[in-house]
């Protein structure tokens, strides 16, 4: 029998163990402490010291047994463990293993080492027990790391989530490379350059969806000079003003004596003329069935022939499409292919109007002022606070195309630095309703424009998969698709 001394002290919350001139000190402060000590010879437990095991023994019991120990109550005597083989109540750890060899009289080297005993995480450590020089046991002392376990996960989730929120504020912060030239820090503006980083870093087809004058011409540009291919040419095809009998030829061109009237030396096309950059499609919606199945070769095989030609010539081009039409209104109505719509819906970008971000309108109106006292050479020119409110409450059906205009009109006509109200168009500046309720729209009104930004920017991001946005959206069929016929979309 090995004999050795307890002593509590209550004022330190210590447990004092002694053996021989050896003394193991447990803070029982320390919830997550324990200590085990077994004989030489029979491998029996004869102390075993937890939170608890003289009160409440769920730690020690845990991870005894892997289930809960009350100790008050019938089940006290479950944990009887004194006089028990050791191997009987912790079996196959690791610790356990090197708890018997040192009580055996090896002499092995185990501090602080991460165990796990009974399913629980623990860091062990083992002392040998002496006497007279004579190994008579040896002693486990173990810190259940659960509760820290816990508490370091709990630290990493912590850190991933502020990671993440990192990661989201930086991607609101961060100035998209080459597209620092569109103007708009509202949300819905933002989005849009985030979808426009994504597509100059990619070769697909894109189509930018928007009212007239919002941006598209210019935000295709910025896709292009923002992509690999910037040294490439780019491309403008204005196809709605292109008579439909020229657009063929200036698309893909002719071979000499194709036609009555054409060049005798021939025409390279304007997709051999974008070879290697960007050719983009401006009004897309307005081009003839005819010419949309042209189009649609090129889209499906990569590849073209010139009028009158019969050499297959390979289309390297990145295609960027735009229009102010509803595509899929036009579908509907059996004025657009719904085979090219969908070859050219692969990137969709919706370009919101001004109206929708009039938060944007403050900002846009400063730095498009800059520009054009640059332009017009006229010395620096402010909006003054009153003007700013009136172009806030406007409800710009022209977009940023309009607010342009307005800006050049009343940089022209102001005299001085300032620019006032009185310079602004007086159909602006007399819109009683608008400056009375822009801004304060009805609560039915702000819920329409919500409902309908919504429902297009889910489509956006879900390629204009209508099922996917719809499950997006947790929205039902029915009231999914009396949203698209409410907003035209
Ligand atoms: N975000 C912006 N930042 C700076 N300028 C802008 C922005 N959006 C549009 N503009 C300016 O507004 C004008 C109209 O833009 P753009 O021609 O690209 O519109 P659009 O949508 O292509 O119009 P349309 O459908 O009539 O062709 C351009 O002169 C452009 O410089």
């Amino acid at each position: 029998m090995l004999g050795f001394n307890i002593s509590v002290d209550i004022d330190d919350k210590s447990i004092t163990i002694s053996f021989g001139d050896k003394s193991f000190v447990m803070n029982y402060n320390n919830s997550i402490g324990h200590m085990v000590i077994v004989d030489r010879d029979t491998f029996k437990v004869k102390f075993y010291q937890t939170n608890g095991y003289t009160a409440r023994g769920e730690g020690i019991q845990d991870m005894l047994n892997g289930k809960v120990y009350l100790a008050k109550g019938p089940s006290v005597d479950e944990f009887n463990v004194i006089g028990k083989k050791i191997s009987s109540i912790h079996k196959g750890s690791a610790a356990i293993k090197e708890l018997c060899n040192m009580a055996k009289g090896d002499n092995v080297s185990y501090k602080d080492k991460f165990s796990e005993i009974n399913g629980f995480p623990t860091l062990c450590s083992i002392f040998p027990v002496e006497l007279k020089g004579e190994r008579k046991g040896a002693v486990l002392k173990v810190e259940d790391i659960s509760t820290l376990q816990n508490v370091i996960k709990e630290r990493n989730d912590a850190l991933a989530y502020v990671e993440e929120m990192k990661k989201i504020i930086n991607d609101n912060v961060l100035d998209y490379e080459g597209l620092s030239n569109i103007k708009g820090e509202s949300r819905v503006m933002r989005n849009v350059k985030k979808l426009a980083y994504k597509a100059s870093n990619t070769n697909s087809t894109v189509l930018l969806l928007g009212e007239s004058g919002t941006g598209k011409s210019y935000l295709a540009e910025s896709i292009h000079n923002a992509s690999q291919k910037q040294d490439k040419p780019f491309i403008h095809v204005n196809c709605g003003a292109m008579p439909e009998t020229l657009l063929e030829s200036e698309l893909f061109g002719y071979e000499k004596g194709s036609f009555t009237g054409a060049n005798h030396e021939g025409k390279v096309g304007l997709f051999e003329k974008a070879r290697g950059g960007t050719i983009f499609l401006d009004e897309i919606g307005d081009i003839s069935l005819a010419a949309q199945v042209k189009l649609l070769g090129v889209l499906q095989n990569k590849t073209f022939f010139k009028i009158g030609g019969t050499t297959e010539i390979t289309a390297d081009v990145r295609i960027i499409a735009a229009t102010n039409k509803n595509l899929e209104e036009e579908i509907r109505e059996g004025k657009f292919r719904e085979d090219l719509f969908y070859r050219l819906n692969v990137f969709p970008i919706w370009m919101p109007p001004l109206r929708e971000r009039r938060e944007d309108i403050s900002y846009l109106s400063n730095q498009i002022l800059n520009q054009i006292c640059d332009k017009l050479e006229c010395g620096e020119k402010f909006i003054s606070p009153a003007a700013q409110k009136v172009l806030f409450a406007y409800d710009w059906p022209g977009n940023v195309r309009e607010l342009e205009n307005i800006l050049e009109r009343a940089a022209n006509i102001a005299d001085g630095r300032i620019i006032t109200e009185n310079h602004l168009p007086e159909k602006i500046s007399n819109n009683e309703y608008g400056s009375r309720t822009a801004g304060w729209k009805s609560f039915q009104e702000y819920v329409e424009e919500a409902e309908k930004r919504a429902v297009l920017e889910t489509l956006a991001y879900c390629n204009n998969d209508k099922k996917k946005a719809m499950q997006a959206l947790k929205m039902g069929k029915t009231n999914f698709y009396q949203k698209l016929k409410k907003y035209g979309i």
